[in-house]
């Protein structure tokens, strides 16, 4: 990606603007909000919808301000949260939910030094002309996120911008947040991430080459880029995926395969059923169904092979006389 990217489809264009430095290139005007949005579950869908109302009363393009990594990602790499979403699928997410433009800022020293009102006034009013502020029901933000909304409203009267609160959107009572889809997700419970997401979970990437070992594991493997620190799964799952219209089956394991070589990064590697075709360079997008198992330190290759072998034959009992089109 580029420091200015279009992320276009057929529908829309969506501008990307990557850093601080490059704030000078985006057009001045505009109805924002602020936020991580990992996953753009429903409750940022909300804040997003009123965003792009706003933005079509005040007859300016919406903005998303985002941060790369995420501001616990910088303080502490470790204990940061798992992603939901890769920074590409984010911006696709954003880009389908009418965004008209994301600013990206690379979360740093100099960034989470700014004060709440240095925040405001830099990146919001002379950087980005913000006539209207939309933020959510808990929203944080500038050093020691001391900024919340009544600090936002004051500003807001000083700089000449209108601030608004999205009122809070639940499911069965309980706030969505992206702490709750990390957690339905660790605990493997797709259809409730479903619900709090609006979509099924998918994980998209494209694939690369792998070690070509799978193929002598009975289980030739498409090997995608995570792109993320860490993933919000983990384990070998019963997956499926669109190849030309067509929707495959197949079995997944997100780990950091311990049997065969331990990087120590997580990696992502798809076996489908019955596919033999070629799928190195293409994009796939990855649905998650079920999870088999955790995944573990095999003493053999013969070991990790019949434990390949016996996922598989779960997958298929699984699936047996479904058609694909309607895979649960
Ligand atoms: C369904 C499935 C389950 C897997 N389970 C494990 C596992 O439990 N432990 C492990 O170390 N690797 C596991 N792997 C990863 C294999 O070690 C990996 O796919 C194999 O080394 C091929 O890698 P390559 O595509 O880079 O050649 C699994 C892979 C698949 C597709
Ligand atoms: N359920 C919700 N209802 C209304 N606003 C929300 C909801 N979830 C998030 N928002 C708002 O969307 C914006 C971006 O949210 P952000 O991703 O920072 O929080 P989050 O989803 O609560 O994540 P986490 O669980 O990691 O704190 C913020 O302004 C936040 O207040």
């Amino acid at each position: 990606m580029g420091i200015i990217d279009h992320f276009s489809s057929k529908m829309r264009v969506m501008q990307l603007v990557r850093g601080l430095h490059n704030l000078r290139s985006c057009q001045r005007g505009c109805v924002a909000t602020i936020g991580n949005f990992d996953g753009v579950h429903r409750g940022h869908q909300g804040v997003l919808a009123r965003l792009r109302e706003r933005a079509a009363q005040a007859g300016l393009p919406s903005c998303v301000v985002i941060f790369e990594p995420q501001p616990r990602e910088f303080f502490a790499p470790d204990k940061a949260p798992a992603r939901i979403s890769s920074l590409r699928e984010k911006l696709e997410l954003l880009r389908a939910c009418g965004v008209d433009q994301v600013l990206c800022l690379t979360f740093n020293r100099r960034l989470r030094e700014l004060s709440a009102n240095q925040f405001v006034h830099q990146i919001l009013v002379e950087g980005l002309g913000v006539v209207h502020l939309e933020v959510g029901d808990d929203f944080r933000f500038g050093c020691d996120r001391a900024g919340d909304f009544d600090l936002l409203v004051e500003a807001g009267q000083r700089e000449g911008f209108s601030v608004e609160s999205a009122a809070t959107i639940a499911l069965d009572g309980v706030r969505i947040s992206s702490t709750r889809v990390r957690e339905v997700l660790a605990a493997a419970d797709f259809a409730m991430a479903e619900r709090l997401l609006g979509r099924p979970y998918c994980i998209s990437g494209r694939v690369l080459h792998g070690q070509k070992l799978g193929r002598q594991l009975g289980a030739p493997t498409a090997n995608l880029r995570l792109n993320r620190l860490r993933p919000a799964l983990q384990g070998v799952y019963l997956v499926s995926t669109e190849l030309d219209g067509r929707r495959c089956a197949g079995v997944a394991n997100i780990g950091t395969r311990p049997s065969v070589d331990g990087d120590g990064r997580a990696h992502l590697e798809v076996h489908l059923l019955d596919f033999s075709g070629d799928l190195y360079g293409r994009r796939l997008a990855v649905q998650f169904h079920r999870k088999l198992r955790d995944e573990q330190r095999f003493a053999s290759l013969e070991a990790l092979k019949s434990a390949i072998a016996a996922d598989i034959a779960a997958a298929r009992a699984h699936w047996q006389g479904q058609p694909l089109e309607n895979l649960k």
